[in-house]
This record gives structure tokens, C-alpha cells and sequence, in this order.
């Protein structure tokens, strides 16, 4: 039997963290099923496509290196019991592994009917920098029937509202940041220019 590696993102926008997580999967897992979605706990700023093509053009760049990992649309539910059950019709056989980042797994026993996700799948929770594992949070989960693993390495400390809020381009890829400037995505315009500037210029 095979494992695939569930991953569901936001990619609101996709990071360098989403690139490492991805990479280190690739290396640990016969397959890794990428997937953007809407997160039924947050508001996105960006539509669904967007954020699904910038989640591609992630990929596009880890293909050859890894090409184990594939972007799954149609796994792209808000709740991941949904995503689960489409990836059982594309995979049968398979065993699954849902990642997740510690800054999730307290709300975990709260998502859509997580008992019965539990018995589907396995549960592999990346650490994230400001978010410590706390032994109570992965009880609460193996007492709901989940398998729980941690994994074995640390992703950089970034995220997606450090782009959205702060502009720290650095979280992104450039690729990334052309698509969100070519498409004017978060506020992105050239830089305002009085009339004055203009007629220097
Ligand atoms: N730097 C990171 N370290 C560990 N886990 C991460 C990291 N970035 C994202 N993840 C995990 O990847 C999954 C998708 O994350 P998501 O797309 O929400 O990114 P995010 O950076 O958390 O976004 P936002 O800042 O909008 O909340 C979640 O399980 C999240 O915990
Ligand atoms: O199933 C749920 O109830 C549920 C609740 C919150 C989040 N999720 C999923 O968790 C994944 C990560 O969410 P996010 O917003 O942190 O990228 C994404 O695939 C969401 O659909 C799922």
C-alpha cells in the first residue's frame, strides 16, 4: 500500500513555507495531493482561482525535482472530509496522511465531523514557529480516534498574513509576485505618482 500526503491550503497567498512543507512531503511519501480551498474559519481577500493559480505556479517549479507532488483541484473543500472523500475515489487502496500545522490542531475537534475523518485518515502535524505542540491539544485528538504523528523538521517562519498585512515579499516566490502584480492582487499597483512626478518622468 501506498501513502499519500493530503495537504489543503488556503494559498491566500501560497509561501515559502507551503514550498518547504511540499518539498519535505515529496521526500517522506509515495504521493502528495496538493489542494486550495476556502477555510470555513477565515475570510479570504482573494477569489478561490487566484489563489489555485498561484498554488500552480508553486508547483510548476517543484515538478521536476519532485514529481510526486500534483495540484488536485477538485479536492478543494472547505471541509476536509469532503477533500477525503474525493481523494478515496481517486485513490482506493491508498492510506491517507492529512498535514497540518500546529497552529491548527487546536481547532481540529471542532472541524466537520471529525470523528469519522479521523477513521479515514492518518494525521501528521508540522510544527510552526509561536505555535508549540502542546501534549493536551494531540490527546484530544488520539481521543477522538486520530493516529497522530509530528514531523521531523522545521519550516520557516512565515505566513500568508505576513504578506497580505505587511507586504513582506520575501514569504512569496517570484513568480508568485509577478502573478500578483500582473493581476493586481492585494492592492499590488505601480507605485502612485503625482501629476508633478508624471511630467518629470
Ligand atoms: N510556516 C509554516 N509552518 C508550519 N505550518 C505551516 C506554515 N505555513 C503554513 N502552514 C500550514 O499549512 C497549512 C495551510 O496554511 P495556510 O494556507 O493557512 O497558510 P498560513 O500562512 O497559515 O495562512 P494565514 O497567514 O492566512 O493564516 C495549514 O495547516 C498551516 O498550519
Ligand atoms: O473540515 C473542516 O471543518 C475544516 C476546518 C478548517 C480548515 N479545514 C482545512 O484545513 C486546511 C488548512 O486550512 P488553512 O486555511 O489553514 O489553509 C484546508 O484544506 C481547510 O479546508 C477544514
Amino acid at each position: 500500500m501506498n501513502t499519500v500526503a493530503l495537504f489543503g491550503t488556503s494559498a491566500d497567498p501560497p509561501t515559502q513555507g507551503h514550498r518547504a512543507i511540499l518539498e519535505w512531503l515529496s521526500q517522506e511519501y509515495d504521493y502528495v495531493a496538493v489542494w486550495a480551498s476556502n477555510n470555513p474559519f477565515k475570510d479570504h481577500q482573494t477569489p478561490l482561482d487566484h489563489r489555485l493559480a498561484m498554488l500552480e505556479l508553486l508547483i510548476e517549479n517543484l515538478k521536476d525535482p519532485y514529481p510526486n507532488i500534483g495540484l488536485y483541484p477538485q479536492l478543494g473543500y472547505s471541509r476536509s472530509l469532503e477533500s477525503v472523500k474525493v481523494a478515496r475515489d481517486l485513490w482506493p487502496e491508498e492510506r491517507f496522511i492529512l498535514v497540518v500545522g500546529s497552529d491548527l490542531i487546536a481547532q481540529m475537534p471542532k472541524w466537520y465531523q471529525i470523528k469519522t475523518l479521523l477513521q479515514q485518515v492518518e494525521v501528521l502535524i508540522v510544527e510552526r514557529s509561536g505555535y508549540t505542540i502542546e501534549p493536551e491539544q494531540v490527546q484530544a485528538l488520539t481521543e477522538l480516534g486520530g493516529q497522530v504523528a509530528i514531523a521531523d523538521f522545521n519550516v520557516p517562519p512565515v505566513s500568508s498574513t505576513a504578506y497580505r498585512e505587511r507586504k513582506e515579499t520575501q514569504v512569496i516566490t517570484p513568480p508568485i509576485q509577478d502573478y500578483i502584480h500582473r493581476e493586481q492582487l492585494y492592492h499590488a499597483r505601480e507605485p502612485f505618482q503625482t501629476n508633478s512626478q508624471r511630467a518629470i518622468s
